[in-house]
């Protein structure tokens, strides 16, 4: 199972396509459109998602309500690009034209300074427009496949705000996967905390006002995974590893953990490992999920518990100091628009990252053409391990 996504940001379009999903798995394009929605929610967004209102087209894989098996290919439609269509068009235009709309001022925190050095680009739009977070959008289409898969196998995940500008929400060990959605659906920050969650709003306006951004940490949360998936033999098979690549690959993220993560680091092993238990209706379970539902690059069988942590968005109202290509002479960065915090869309698309890559593990671990077939032995398996 894997996918790809192609698109610029004020481009005409998204275009992912996922490949390796079994047929006979049932897939409408609601199941992807209530996913694109709740990524573009949230508090602290900018003038674009008041443009965009992302709904997918499915142009390949699905008919009448089931996949396949053939690849699945998914387009957004950016509705920004009639704004955009001088800029963006295929088509060539003058050199007037063109050094008018040169962009030479990289911004410090984006991709382009890098991404102007890495492929020879004296025009800036031609990095931004791809590295621009619009690509999120294609990956949580690519996430609402993988979600879908996995609801249907009984496995439940969800994402949400743990943390903004420095302001925890609680933490609830003991809330039910069902009240973890409710609560983070109707939060505007999709927090599972409303005190904090105001309190969130709030740093989020004061840093608008002030032209800064902020950041903060999102938690992914999936109950339902039998113990045993992933693999310890090889690095590359561990699917906590492949968890944080993708985690880590979100634009803005800048650090993954499980359970404790780097709280680990300053607590003795009696206060970090999660003591085995047994009891003959469920098999063996754990008496605290400390280390987030992954022992040896494999899950526990425990809710697998994921945060990532985004810095503040890079594009400021309140301009940094950089350098113009061109030129070479020092400027402050002044921008037309931006987000001043997208943690609360990050998580939805965290979460998405997170569904796609623990599929993919299943799809690996219960290789299968057809989603009924594939269930059975999941089925078959939970089965085998609860009387181990
Ligand atoms: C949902 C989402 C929205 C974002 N919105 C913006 C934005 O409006 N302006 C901006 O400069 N960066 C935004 N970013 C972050 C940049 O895309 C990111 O910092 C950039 O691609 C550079 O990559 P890096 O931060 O991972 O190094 C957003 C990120 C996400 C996940
Ligand atoms: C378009 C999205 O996010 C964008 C991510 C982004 C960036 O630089 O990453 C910059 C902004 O775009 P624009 O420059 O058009 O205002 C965000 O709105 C989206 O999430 O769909």
């Amino acid at each position: 199972m894997r996918y790809l996504t192609a698109g610029e940001s004020h481009g005409k379009q998204l275009t992912t396509i996922v490949e390796g999903i079994p047929s006979l798995m049932p897939l409408t394009k609601e199941n992807i459109n209530e996913s694109l929605l709740r990524r573009q929610k949230g508090h602290g967004r900018g003038k674009r998602m008041q443009i965009e209102k992302d709904l997918v087209e499915i142009a390949g894989g699905v008919r009448h309500g089931y996949t396949l098996g053939s690849p699945i290919a998914m387009v957004i439609h950016n509705d920004d690009f009639k704004h955009w269509v001088d800029v963006m068009g295929e088509d060539p235009i003058d050199t007037d034209q063109k050094i008018r709309r040169t962009v030479t001022r990289p911004r410090p925190g984006h991709a382009d300074l890098n991404g102007a050095l890495k492929y020879g680009h004296r025009d800036i739009r031609n990095i931004l427009e791809r590295s621009s977070a619009r690509e999120t959008a294609a990956r949580v289409a690519a996430g609402a496949v993988a979600k879908t898969l996995l609801s249907n196998l009984d496995i439940k995940i969800v994402g949400y705000v743990r943390e903004i500008a420095g302001i925890q929400a609680e933490e609830y060990p003991e809330m039910s996967m069902d009240d973890r959605v409710k609560v983070s659906e109707a939060s505007p920050v999709r927090s599972l905390d409303s005190k904090a969650g105001q309190k969130m709003m709030d740093a989020i306006d004061k840093a608008k006002k002030d032209g800064d951004s902020i950041g903060g940490v999102c938690e992914v949360y999936i109950e339902g995974m039998p113990a045993g998936v992933g693999s310890y033999v090889h690095y590359d098979r561990k699917l906590d590893g492949r968890i944080a690549g993708a985690v880590q690959s979100i634009n803005a993220f800048k650090g993954v953990e499980f359970g404790l993560g780097f709280e680990a680091a300053r607590r003795n092993g009696s206060q970090v490992h999660d003591e085995i238990a047994w009891d003959k209706e469920n098999g063996y379970y754990r008496k605290t999920n400390r280390l987030g539902g992954f022992e040896g690059g494999m899950t526990t069988g425990m809710p697998i518990v994921v945060k990532g942590v985004m810095k503040p968005i890079p594009t400021l109202y309140k301009p940094l100091q950089s350098v113009d290509i061109e030129t070479k002479e020092a400027f402050n960065a002044s921008i037309e628009r931006s987000d001043s915090c997208a943690v609360p869309a990050a998580a939805v698309v965290m979460e998405h990252v997170v569904a796609f890559e623990v599929a993919k593990a299943l799809l690996e671990q219960f290789p299968h053409d057809q989603f009924p077939k594939l269930k059975e032995a999941l089925d078959a398996y939970r089965e085998e391990i609860r009387c181990f």
